[in-house]
């Protein structure tokens, strides 16, 4: 039987190399019909995910970090980032949590439901990653039930933060961008659980927002 070979690239093993060409061998890609602007780009949000992956693995070298994704507009970004951590903290692990306020509404219902393994966090320092810090309301509400249940720090990393829309007095720790006071979505968020795997941050049409908010 005849031997199969396929070719190979050389390897690029730099980490941060290899994060900036996956972006770049990316720079184009279709948009979706339903998008009026696209804001921020996957090369852009790649770049500025590279940048953050070193700040926050020199940051937390040593320290045995819990990376805690909060679920669900907080995973793609979490999955890129943990990817682009440089060092990668020994002894990192991963628990995700679920926190929950908007619903198929525009605005925080004010209440956040959050829930994760209490048993993880003790003693442990803990990172939040979100996607978008919007009022603050859930990264304050995470971070204190983090603490309560016993973690030794807790700070936070958001791809976005619309600080104009800041309504309590909490910051995250570190920023990727910031995002203007416009109804967002791609990149793990939603409008009414649409559109989470655009690669890109977008504003939608107004007619795409009304028609995702009153579907089912
Ligand atoms: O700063 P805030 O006003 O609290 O808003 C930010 C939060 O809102 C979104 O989550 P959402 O509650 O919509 O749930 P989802 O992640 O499941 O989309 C987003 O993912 C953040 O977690």
């Amino acid at each position: 039987m005849a031997q199969a070979t396929i070719s190979v690239t050389p390897a690029v093993t730099d980490k941060s190399e290899q994060l900036c060409a996956a972006a770049a061998s990316a720079a184009t890609y279709s948009i979706h019909d339903d998008v009026g602007e696209v804001l921020f780009t996957k090369q852009q949000m790649a770049e500025k995910v590279v940048e953050m992956g070193k700040l926050l693995g020199k940051t937390y070298e040593g320290k045995a970090p819990v990376l805690m994704p909060i679920l669900k507009g907080g995973f793609i970004f979490a999955a890129d980032l943990i990817r682009a951590l440089d060092p990668c903290p020994e002894d990192l692990v991963v628990e995700f949590v679920s926190a929950r306020s908007y619903g198929a509404r525009t605005e925080t219902s004010g209440t956040v439901q959050v829930s994760f393994d209490a048993e993880a966090v003790v003693g442990r320092h803990c990172l939040m990653v979100d996607d978008l810090r919007d009022s603050g309301l859930t990264l304050l509400t995470v971070r204190e039930q983090l603490l309560a249940a016993g973690a030794a720090s807790v700070a936070s990393v958001v791809l976005l933060d619309k600080r104009a829309r800041r309504k309590v007095s909490y910051d995250p720790d570190f920023v990727c961008l910031d995002c203007p006071n416009q109804w967002v979505a791609g990149m793990g968020m939603d409008t009414n659980q649409r559109y989470r795997s655009m690669d890109y941050v977008a504003v939608l049409k107004p007619e795409a927002i009304q028609k995702a908010m009153h579907s089912a």
